[in-house]
């Protein structure tokens, strides 16, 4: 299928001149799709994963996944079939992730289950990801592993089955070195006890989006305390899984609505998403009262939505816990300040890890031509363009980027009566 704009090198949002109104059914759950996708290629058996997103970041662990002797079909545009033989083969090449940092971190912890030896890479933005403690925390579990500068490539010589054991892990940075620990886990010689060694860590919904997955592919994990799970050594079991859509792709759709006062279907109740970031919708709800200080911590891939719709609030928003941003696909921060500064200068500005959106509800309807750079960050192009629906000469440098994790965004949108240049 091509899409709308994947393949221009910029594009300037034309402000509807009504509110949006229509429906777009955001794609399938990213962070779901590349947890059962893994899952999937470790039981034995054939599982058909439906409601998935296929987009770069779901590509690159398909792709892995099959680099691992793993049979991926894709008999439509949103279902995988996967027939897993109980374990992966080591395979002939690095596993080339491109910026999935999901796919990455998973498949660095699963990698030490392989019998053999495995280079999980990644494009120029993903060496620069650190992955240190992950790294740390299955050496200190017996496994063979190097990643000489803290971030991929990293090198893994796997030797099967983990070792039974206790692995403590730092997960402040991100907490996908939990997910990626827990899943590993399940395939362990007997029980692994994985275990929080700070009181940081990333949004801890997306350990239960783990979890939860884990459950419905036969794993039998018990919390042990509030920083503590112990994992049974059960392997997975070939399972059919509906896949929800993507939480945060939704964030654009209902910001979009609140901004245009319009009315956007997008098929699925906010209080239906198990996904983090369905924490926004009532802040997005909210809008143009959004409250003085928003703590993203808990739904950080909605940080860049919120702060560009704050742009337009009625009083300046501060945005605090959310110092993980700085190692996303680029620095978020530091991407937002900046873009928000060039659309007029003090819309936004750092102040140390925290965010501050100088919010000017008088901005509307104003024409203020600006380029925006995107980093190579989808979110930081999906989250502009919403600043095109209000403002005239917003243009989105390198709209191709979306294809990380929303392909159809720049399509979803004309459906609902956005018109580009
Ligand atoms: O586990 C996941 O699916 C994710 C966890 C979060 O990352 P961190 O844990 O690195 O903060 C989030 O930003 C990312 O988009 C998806
Ligand atoms: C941070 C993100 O992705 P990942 O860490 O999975 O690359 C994201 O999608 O915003």
């Amino acid at each position: 299928m091509t899409y709308l704009g994947l393949d221009r090198s910029a594009l300037t949002i034309i402000p509807p001149t009504a509110p949006l109104r229509g429906r777009v059914a955001p794609p399938g759950s990213k962070s779901i799709t590349n947890r059962v996708l893994l899952l999937a290629a470790l039981a034995t058996g054939t599982s058909r994963l439906t409601g998935a997103l296929k987009s770069d970041d779901t590509a690159r662990m398909a792709e892995a996944l099959r680099d691992m002797g793993v049979r991926v079909d894709e008999p439509d545009e949103t279902s995988f079939v996967v027939t897993g033989q109980g374990r992966l083969a080591s395979p002939h090449r690095p596993l080339f992730l491109g910026n999935a940092g999901t796919a990455t971190r998973f498949l660095t912890a699963v990698a030490a289950t392989v019998d053999g030896t495995v280079v999980v890479d990644g494009d120029p933005h993903m060496r620069k990801r650190p992955i240190g403690p992950l790294v740390t925390a299955l050496r200190s579990l017996g496994v063979e592993i190097e990643a000489p500068t803290g971030c991929p490539p990293v090198t893994i010589r796997g030797r099967g089955p983990l070792d039974a054991g206790r692995v403590e892990i730092d997960a402040g940075l991100s907490s996908q070195y939990v997910s990626a620990l827990l899943m590993a886990a399940a395939c362990g010689k007997g029980p692994i006890e994985v275990a929080l060694s700070g009181t940081e860590i990333g949004a801890r919904g997306y350990v239960d989006l783990t979890l939860a997955a884990m459950a419905s592919f036969g794993a039998a994990v018990e919390r042990v305390d509030a920083a503590t799970w112990r994992v049974a050594p059960t392997g997975y079991r070939a399972s059919d899984f509906a896949i929800e859509p993507d939480a945060s792709a939704a964030t654009y759709l209902w910001a979009a609505e609140a901004l245009t006062g319009g009315a956007i279907d997008i098929g699925t109740k906010a209080a239906a998403f198990t996904q983090p970031d369905a924490h926004a919708h009532a802040l997005i709800a909210s809008f143009p009262h959004m409250p003085a200080v928003i703590d993203g911590a808990q739904m950080q891939d909605a940080v860049p939505t919120l702060a560009v719709l704050a742009m337009f609030n009625a009083t300046p928003v501060r945005f605090t816990g959310i110092a993980n941003l700085r190692v996303k696909e680029c620095d978020r921060i530091r991407a937002l300040a900046t873009e928000l500064a060039r659309i007029r200068p003090g819309l936004g500005r750092e102040e140390g890890d925290d965010l501050i959106v100088a919010a000017d509800p008088a901005l509307v309807g104003q024409t203020l031509p600006t380029q925006i750079e995107t980093y190579a960050d989808h979110r930081i192009a999906m989250s502009f363009a919403l600043a095109g629906l209000k403002l005239h000469g917003i243009t989105i440098l390198d709209p191709g980027c979306v294809a990380k994790t929303y392909p159809g965004y720049w399509q979803a949108l004309a459906t609902l009566g956005v018109r580009f240049d």
